[in-house]
């Protein structure tokens, strides 16, 4: 090694670092914007439900843009380098975020959808969510063996939803790499549920 390998790889760590440290701080200022733009809706859409609105990101363009930079920044800051393949959305909710997300990094966008929506051989699964129930599809070949996949929704609640998206991508070979939200209502400890690594923008009814 020569005496001036150590001064640039020292320069490159540092320049990481800093960029790390920048990215870090963009992605702070940025969730504080976001978190300003939810509204909650008591009694919604059953009694004792207190319904977290995120359509107001949408609404406002540089509130959506922050959204998507926010969700790309905490993919990059913790996927150990690790590309996903796949982003998989989940339908509703999941279809604003998933599409818009996965090109951004060059990834295929894959839906979950509720029964009944899709063409074709399907895998369908049950699930319980935080106010109801309901069966999710994909079609059978829409993940390839081998394929890396971040799983993105809105909201983990109970983590229902996103569990049985996870069981069906497991079962056509996909590798989940991580599960992403914008928001996660803590006191349902969702997470606990879900079989890879869960990372959230922000946290809310603790
Ligand atoms: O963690 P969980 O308890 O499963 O709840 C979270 C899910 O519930 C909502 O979807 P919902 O199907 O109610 O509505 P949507 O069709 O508007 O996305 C939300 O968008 C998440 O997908
Ligand atoms: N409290 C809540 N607000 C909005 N979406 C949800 N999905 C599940 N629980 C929810
Ligand atoms: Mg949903």
């Amino acid at each position: 090694m020569s005496s001036s390998t150590l001064p640039d790889a020292s320069a490159q760590v540092s320049g990481h670092a800093a960029a790390n440290s920048t990215s870090a701080a963009e992605l702070a200022s940025l969730k504080v914007s976001l978190r300003s733009a939810l509204r909650q809706f008591p009694d919604f859409p059953s009694p004792g439900i207190l319904f977290e609105d995120i359509l107001p990101i949408f609404a406002n363009p540089t509130l959506h843009e922050s959204l998507i930079r926010s969700l790309e920044l905490e993919i990059l800051a913790k996927s150990g380098g690790q590309k996903p393949d796949v982003i998989v959305g989940l339908e509703a909710r999941g279809f604003l975020i998933g599409p818009s997300l996965a090109l951004r990094l060059g990834a295929g966008f894959v839906p979950v959808r509720k029964q009944g929506k899709l063409p074709g051989p399907c895998m369908t699964q049950a699930y319980e969510k935080e106010y109801g129930q309901d069966f999710f599809q994909m079609q059978s070949d829409a993940i390839k063996p081998g394929q890396k996949v971040i799983v993105v929704d809105d909201i983990i609640a109970t983590g229902g939803s996103a569990y049985a998206a996870g069981e069906m991508i497991k079962k056509m070979g996909g590798e989940l790499l991580s599960f992403l939200f914008i928001l996660e209502l803590e006191f349902l400890h969702g997470r606990d549920k879900l079989p890879a690594p869960v990372n959230t923008l922000l946290s809310g009814q603790a």
